[in-house]
């Protein structure tokens, strides 16, 4: 529903505090301190290698008792309750979370289990994830389950960009894909309310239009430095984009169909491969095709996803031969009760998304043909 119960109060919300810079976890005691000093720390054994010893090592010279949990994987009700079980026997006073979207989003819906603080410690800037009082809960088999919203915002995010920028290129153009629709769907949320429940203010329209004009300006540029594993002034720039401005515009400014072809995309077990953002990616091109964008500005936006590797066909999405019924069961979930591309100011059924989809693939393969792009 567009705005169903006639809201007519205007709505911006953030975390307290957001910092970013190089080696930021070496001074993550100053930033915590506030927070408590027993904290419970969620990440996975990939990202303890990574991060996670450097900040423990950071905190206990700060004289914090920090207790792990290790994180399974993937974000769902089971894993919630069984960190919260671990949390509530360490008397810990508030949440870390240390990693990905999954780590992030379990950690924001432990913390609102047990009434605590959360702050969130990005090791990617993989999804605008960091910054919302949400969660996007997921079955153990990895289909979309449900969102949570939560009353605040986590209280701190800190980026330690040393560390995003040793992080697999990949992950950095997966949250350029879920940056970029963020300024696209607010555009089509402009009647809407947004995911806080209010209407769009102006501080959003101008953070999401600035999430935008980042990617194109420095989206490539960020890319390669990642690829070098160095931080630049362009990859400062991205990861800002990725994970504040895109944080603050998704959450304050609304999604709509790209998100929602996203979560129907879930259901398809040959892409539970890809990340979050590069399915985004394809949705947001599935949304510009909904939107009737001129083709003159379709083009830009698959020209700068196809810039950093991201999909814009079935085929660079790995299912060249999808069938139209897997197609439309995406279309179907995209048009659940409930769902996000209720947001969209304009008729909407599953015949339309199913188009949308198709329509997306068909001006991904012209555009590549036009200008002779191969994949590498
Ligand atoms: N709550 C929100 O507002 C919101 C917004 C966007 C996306 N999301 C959610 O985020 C999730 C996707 O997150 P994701 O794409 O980060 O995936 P993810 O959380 O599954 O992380 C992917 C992998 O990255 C690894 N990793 C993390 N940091 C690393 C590093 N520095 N170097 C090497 N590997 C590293 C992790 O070990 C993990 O295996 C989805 O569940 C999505 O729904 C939530
Ligand atoms: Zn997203």
């Amino acid at each position: 529903m567009v705005n169903p119960n006639n809201v007519t109060e205007r709505l911006f919300r953030s975390p307290s505090k957001y910092v970013q810079g190089p080696y930021a976890i070496q001074n993550a005691a100053k930033y915590l301190t506030p927070l408590g000093k027993a904290p419970l720390l969620i990440c996975d054994d990939v990202v303890w290698g990574i991060a996670g010893k450097d900040l423990v090592s950071a905190l206990e010279k700060a004289a914090f008792k920090v207790h792990r949990a290790v994180f399974g994987g993937e974000a769902t009700r089971e894993e919630v309750d069984r960190i919260s079980t671990l949390a509530r026997d360490a008397a810990s006073d508030f949440v870390i979370a240390l990693g990905g979207g999954k780590t992030i989003d379990t950690a924001k819906t432990v913390a609102a289990t047990l009434g605590l603080q959360v702050a969130v410690l990005p090791t990617t800037a993989s999804t605008d994830a960091p910054c919302s009082a949400i969660a996007v809960l997921y079955r153990p088999e990895g289909v979309y389950d449900c969102y949570r919203l939560f009353d605040s915002n986590p209280a701190i995010v800190l980026v330690d960009t040393t560390v995003v920028a040793r992080a697999p290129p990949r992950f950095l153009a997966a949250g350029m894909g879920d940056a970029l629709a963020t300024n696209v769907e607010a555009r089509a949320c402009r009647t809407s309310t947004n995911c806080a429940g209010g209407l769009q203010t102006e501080a959003c329209r101008a953070v999401c239009e600035r999430c935008e004009e980042v990617l194109f300006r420095y989206g490539r540029q960020a890319y390669e430095a990642n690829k070098a594993g160095v931080v630049t002034p362009a990859l400062e720039a991205v990861v800002e984009a990725n994970t504040l401005l895109s944080g603050l515009g998704f959450e304050s400014g609304g999604v709509a169909a790209a998100h929602a072809i996203h979560n129907g995309m879930t259901a398809i077990e040959e892409l539970h491969g890809l990340l979050h953002g590069e399915k985004v990616a394809f949705g947001t091109v599935c949304q510009l095709v909904l939107d009737g964008v001129p083709a003159s500005e379709l083009d830009g936006y698959i020209d700068f996803l196809l810039s950093v590797d991201l999909p814009v066909t079935f085929e660079l999405l790995g299912i060249p031969n999808v069938k139209d019924e897997e197609l439309r069961r995406v279309a179907e979930l995209a048009c659940a009760e409930g769902e996000t591309v209720w947001a969209m100011d304009r008729v909407i059924n599953v015949d339309i998304v199913l188009g949308a989809m198709k329509g997306a693939d068909a001006a991904g393969r012209d555009y590549m043909r036009r200008k002779g792009w191969k994949r590498d």
